[in-house]
């Protein structure tokens, strides 16, 4: 079974490329000006270029207007946009339609009632990531390397194509991939020396706990 492998909040030219020469399937990239990996979607264009065809390019909007879409797509020309805010189904829908492109639905998950928002969006978004809730204080939907209890994905309906997000590092990513069997995983600040600032280094050995988990025992 392949693996989907998302690093997100890339801001550098270096960090893309590594992280695709690494093996990452998807680099992303955040339109969120709270955030310290927010950067402008011309300038994100200009890095994703390079990696352009060897990786999907995915924008990370949270509650984006039509102006702020229109933006992303103009400058950065991703191949999939990541909704990481309150989207409705309806405003899902309606992004899906204008754009023409594929659409993931970010979901924080706390506990089981959480999972039952997944049915309002199915056969709608194209795929979900599962991120964990934001800390009661942080300004931030995601990006804050915080995880939740994978094992409620666990039984979950096999036909829901889902990625694991949310504070997954080199130490904990074999005990997500040994607990549930997720189509990609999402990494941010598992790879960072300080928020926002990629370490090359902590790619290496996120990939490399990767490769372990996924050798056949
Ligand atoms: O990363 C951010 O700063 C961010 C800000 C606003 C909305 C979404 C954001 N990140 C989305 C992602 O896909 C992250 O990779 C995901 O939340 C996991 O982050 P982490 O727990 O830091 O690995």
């Amino acid at each position: 079974m392949t693996l989907d492998i998302k690093i997100c909040g890339l801001t550098t030219v270096e960090s893309v490329e590594r992280a695709v020469s690494l093996g990452a399937t998807h680099v992303g990239f955040i339109f969120f000006a709270k955030s310290p990996r927010h950067i402008e979607p011309a300038d994100a264009g200009r890095i994703a270029d390079h990696v352009r065809g060897r990786a999907k390019i995915v924008s990370v909007s949270v509650n984006a207007t039509n102006d702020d879409l229109d933006e992303i797509i103009d400058g950065l020309s991703p191949d999939i946009l990541q909704l990481h805010g309150s989207e409705s189904a309806e405003r899902v829908l309606t992004v899906k339609a204008v754009t023409g492109l594929e659409i993931w639905k970010a979901l924080s998950i706390g506990d089981a009632d959480d999972l039952k928002r997944i049915d309002a969006y199915e056969g709608i978004a194209n795929r979900f990531l599962f991120d964990a809730k934001p800390p009661r204080h942080s300004e931030l939907p995601g990006g804050n390397g915080v995880s939740f209890d994978w094992s409620l994905l666990d039984g979950l309906d096999e036909r829901i194509d889902y990625l694991l997000s949310g504070g997954l590092n080199k130490d904990n990513v074999g005990e997500a991939l040994a607990a549930i069997r997720p189509a990609g995983i999402d990494v941010s600040s598992g790879v960072e020396s300080a928020p926002g600032v990629k370490d090359l280094q902590m790619m290496e050995e996120f990939f490399a706990a990767v490769r372990r988990a996924r050798q056949p025992a």
